[in-house]
C-alpha cells in the first residue's frame, strides 16, 4: 500500500449512481481507461455471477449468512438490499486508498449512495440519468440478463430512483458513453479545484511558515 497523505490531501470519494441499465459499469469502465488513476471499489454482492464476471473483479460473491456477517462486523460503508440481493462497499479498502490521496469510485444504487451521503457528505455524488425511461428499459432489456419479471422489478425502483436525484450534486445523461466520461472527468478535474479544498490547504502551509 502507498504512502499515506496528509487528512487536506486524501483523495475525493466519487459517487456513481442511478437506475439499473443506465450504463455505470459501462461508463466507469470507459471512465477507468481515461483516468487509469482513478481507483475502482469491488463491492460485495449475494446475488449470482452472471456469465463473464469473476469473482474479486465485478463483485466479492457472497453467500447471504457471510454478507449478514460483514454488516454485523461494520466491515461496510453502505449496503442496501436491492432486488432480493445484498449489496455493499468495504469499508476498509475505501477508507484505506482515500488516506493514500488517491480518487475512488464507487459505482453503486441510490439508497446505498445516500448512506454514505450521510456518513461522507464531502464526496462528489453524479446520478447518472438515461435519456428516457423507454430508453432505459430497453437497455436493461438488451444487456440480456435479466428475466421479464426482474426487467419490471428493475424499472419500478428506477421511477423511485429518479424522484431522489435532487440529493446529489451533479446529474450527467447517459446518451453517449464517451460523452457521459467526458462530462464526469470534467467534474472530478473541477471538484478538485473546488475553493475551499484549495483555501484549506493555503491556511495550513500558512500556518506552517
Ligand atoms: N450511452 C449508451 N448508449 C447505448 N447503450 C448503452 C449506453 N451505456 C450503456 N449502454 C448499454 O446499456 C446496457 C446496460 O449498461 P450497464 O450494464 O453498464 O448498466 P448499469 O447501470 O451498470 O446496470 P446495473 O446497475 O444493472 O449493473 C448495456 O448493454 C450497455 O452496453
Ligand atoms: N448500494 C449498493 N449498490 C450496489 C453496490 N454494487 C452494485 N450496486 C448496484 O446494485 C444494482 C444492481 O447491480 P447488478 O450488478 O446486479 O446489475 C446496480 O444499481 C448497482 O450499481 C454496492 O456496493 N452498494
Amino acid at each position: 500500500m502507498n504512502k499515506q497523505v496528509s487528512e487536506l490531501d486524501q483523495g475525493l470519494l466519487v459517487v456513481l449512481s442511478g437506475p439499473s441499465g443506465v450504463g455505470k459499469g459501462t461508463v466507469c469502465a470507459a471512465l477507468r481507461e481515461r483516468m487509469p488513476e482513478l481507483v475502482y471499489s469491488v463491492s460485495a454482492t449475494t446475488r449470482q455471477i452472471r456469465a463473464g464476471e469473476q469473482d474479486g473483479v465485478n463483485y466479492f460473491f457472497k453467500q447471504k449468512e457471510d454478507f449478514l456477517k460483514m454488516i454485523e462486523n461494520d466491515q461496510l460503508l453502505e449496503w442496501a438490499e436491492y432486488v432480493g440481493n445484498y449489496y455493499g462497499t468495504p469499508r476498509e479498502f475505501v477508507k484505506k486508498t482515500l488516506a493514500t490521496g488517491k480518487d475512488v469510485i464507487l459505482e453503486i444504487e441510490v439508497q446505498g449512495a445516500l448512506q454514505v451521503k450521510q456518513k461522507f457528505p464531502e464526496g462528489v455524488f453524479i446520478f447518472l440519468a438515461p435519456p428516457d425511461l423507454k430508453e432505459l428499459r430497453s437497455r436493461i432489456v438488451g444487456r440480456g440478463t435479466e428475466t421479464e419479471d426482474t426487467v419490471n422489478s428493475r424499472m419500478a425502483v428506477a421511477k423511485e430512483e429518479i424522484e431522489l436525484m435532487d440529493n446529489y450534486n451533479y446529474v450527467v445523461v447517459n446518451d453517449q458513453v464517451d460523452l457521459a466520461c467526458a462530462r464526469i472527468e470534467s467534474i472530478i478535474t473541477a471538484e478538485h479545484l473546488q475553493k475551499d479544498r484549495q483555501i484549506a490547504k493555503y491556511r495550513k502551509w500558512i500556518k506552517e511558515v
